[in-house]
This record gives C-alpha cells, sequence and structure tokens, in this order.
C-alpha cells in the first residue's frame, strides 16, 4: 500500500458536508421522540432526498466498495489528519454518515487523536457500545501501521474492556506500532479519559503475500 504524504488542509466538500449533516440526521432520528405527524413529514422530506440522490449510486467495483479512497491520488493521509485516505470508512470517513466524530493525527512514531460518541453509539448507560469500541481499536491500529510505512489486514484483535468509555464527552486515542516481524505487525492502542485508561487493545496484522491482495 503505497501512501504518501500531502500537504495543505484537506477541503471540506459538499460531499463531506452533506455526510455530516446526514449523521446528524442519524443522531436526531436516534436521539429525537417526535409525534408521528412531525415522523411523516420527516419520512416525506427524506424520500425527496433518495430521489435526488438514487440515479448517482455506483454499483460494483470502483470508490464506493473500499474505506480506501481510489479517488484520492496517491492513496495520501496528511499529518494532521490520517483519517483523510480512508473518507469512507464506517469508523472515521467524513464522507460515510454512519461514522462517529473521531480526529487522528501523526505524533512523531505515534498516533493521536480524539473521539466524540453521541448516544447513536450507546451501548450500557451512558456508556459507549463495545463493539463500536473494538471497531475504532481496529482503525487505531491500523493508522499506526500506516504510519509504520504499510498497513495489514486484521489478524488477531484484543480489547481489554477497563471501564466505561462515556458518552458525550471527549475521548483520548493513543496508538503506536511496537514492531514489524516479517508479514506481521504488532501494534497497541489505548482510549483514555482525563487521563484514565477506559479501554486498551493490542494487534496482529497480517501484510498480505502479495501485493496484489493489499487492504
Ligand atoms: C491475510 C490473513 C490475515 C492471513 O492469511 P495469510 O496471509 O494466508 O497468512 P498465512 O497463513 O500465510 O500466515 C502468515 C503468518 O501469520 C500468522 N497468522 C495468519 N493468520 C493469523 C491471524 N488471524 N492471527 C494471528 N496470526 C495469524 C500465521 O500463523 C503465520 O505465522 P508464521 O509465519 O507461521 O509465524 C487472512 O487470514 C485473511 O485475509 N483474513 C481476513 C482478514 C480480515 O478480513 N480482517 C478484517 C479486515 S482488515 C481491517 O479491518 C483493517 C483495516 C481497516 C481499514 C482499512 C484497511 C485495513
Amino acid at each position: 500500500m503505497g501512501f504518501k504524504e500531502q500537504g495543505g488542509e484537506s477541503e471540506k466538500g459538499l460531499i463531506e458536508a452533506v455526510n455530516e449533516q446526514a449523521g446528524e440526521l442519524i443522531h436526531l432520528l436516534r436521539c429525537s421522540r417526535a409525534p408521528d405527524s412531525v415522523l411523516a413529514e420527516a419520512t416525506a422530506h427524506l424520500q425527496a432526498a433518495m430521489s435526488s440522490l438514487a440515479p448517482y449510486l455506483e454499483q460494483g467495483e470502483g470508490w464506493s466498495v473500499a474505506s480506501i479512497a481510489s479517488d484520492t491520488p496517491g492513496l495520501g493521509w496528511l499529518e494532521n489528519d490520517l483519517t483523510h485516505c480512508m473518507p469512507y470508512s464506517p469508523v472515521s470517513g467524513r464522507r460515510n454518515p454512519v461514522a462517529p466524530s473521531i480526529r487522528m493525527w501523526r505524533d512523531g512514531g505515534e498516533v493521536r487523536g480524539e473521539a466524540l460518541f453521541s448516544a447513536t453509539y450507546a451501548g450500557p448507560p451512558n456508556s459507549v457500545h463495545g463493539g463500536v469500541i473494538a471497531a475504532v481499536f481496529d482503525e487505531l491500529l491500523s493508522m499506526a501501521n500506516v504510519i509504520s510505512g504499510a498497513a495489514g489486514f486484521t489478524g488477531t484483535l484484543t480489547v481489554k474492556y477497563h471501564r466505561h468509555t462515556p458518552l458525550q464527552q471527549p475521548i483520548e486515542l493513543w496508538a503506536v506500532n511496537d514492531r514489524n516481524t516479517g508479514r506481521k505487525q504488532f501494534s497497541r492502542a489505548e482510549m483514555r479519559v482525563d487521563g484514565e485508561v477506559t479501554a486498551s487493545a493490542e494487534g496482529l496484522f497480517i501484510l498480505p503475500a502479495s501485493a496484489s491482495d493489499e487492504p
């Protein structure tokens, strides 16, 4: 996988803006208790929006089937925005409305970031769903691999849930690639709240035997 560095700010075009709005829509659907008349009105608006978009649905091979951006020249990632190379990711993609609010950046040989989970991602009361936490770790560990020079497939992901990870509070993200041995990549990551670890993870990622199998 040939990631290359790019300079400048990532452009937030209409595609990212409309996805941000759709994310807010998901939040409103998940958290509001609107009367039937309002739900019917909202449904009509949504059907109109779906009718507008449907003719532009892409099928088969192409950018829409991968979280990695084949429409981003060179699969570029930015030092201050590691999610740039996976805009369609369900975990961090700004062109995917199901993704929670996540930023990740490079800090030397480590990945740092911040996440804020709305009630859309709730599991236990006031807490982030454990499966969502695992998904974020998968992405975070992958980013630690990316900045080490290559990203393999997740082979084994081990998550330890130390305490509840709260909703609606900034969650500090951290990850590092410890070592690469042959085709194996070993990485660690943590989520912290006010400096306290709420969850940690270890990942063993496997680089493909041939370049044609790259993730
Ligand atoms: C590629 C591989 C993981 C391994 O297959 P092969 O290449 O044929 O492996 P081979 O048999 O040649 O063994 C080589 C060495 O590796 C070891 N080893 C092998 N497997 C495991 C293991 N599971 N766990 C631990 N170790 C394992 C094995 O013992 C051997 O060790 P040895 O040399 O004897 O010491 C394959 O099973 C697969 O595709 N799985 C599905 C992966 C998948 O779907 N993941 C989720 C989606 S990706 C994602 O989400 C990340 C992402 C996010 C965003 C964007 C981008 C990425």
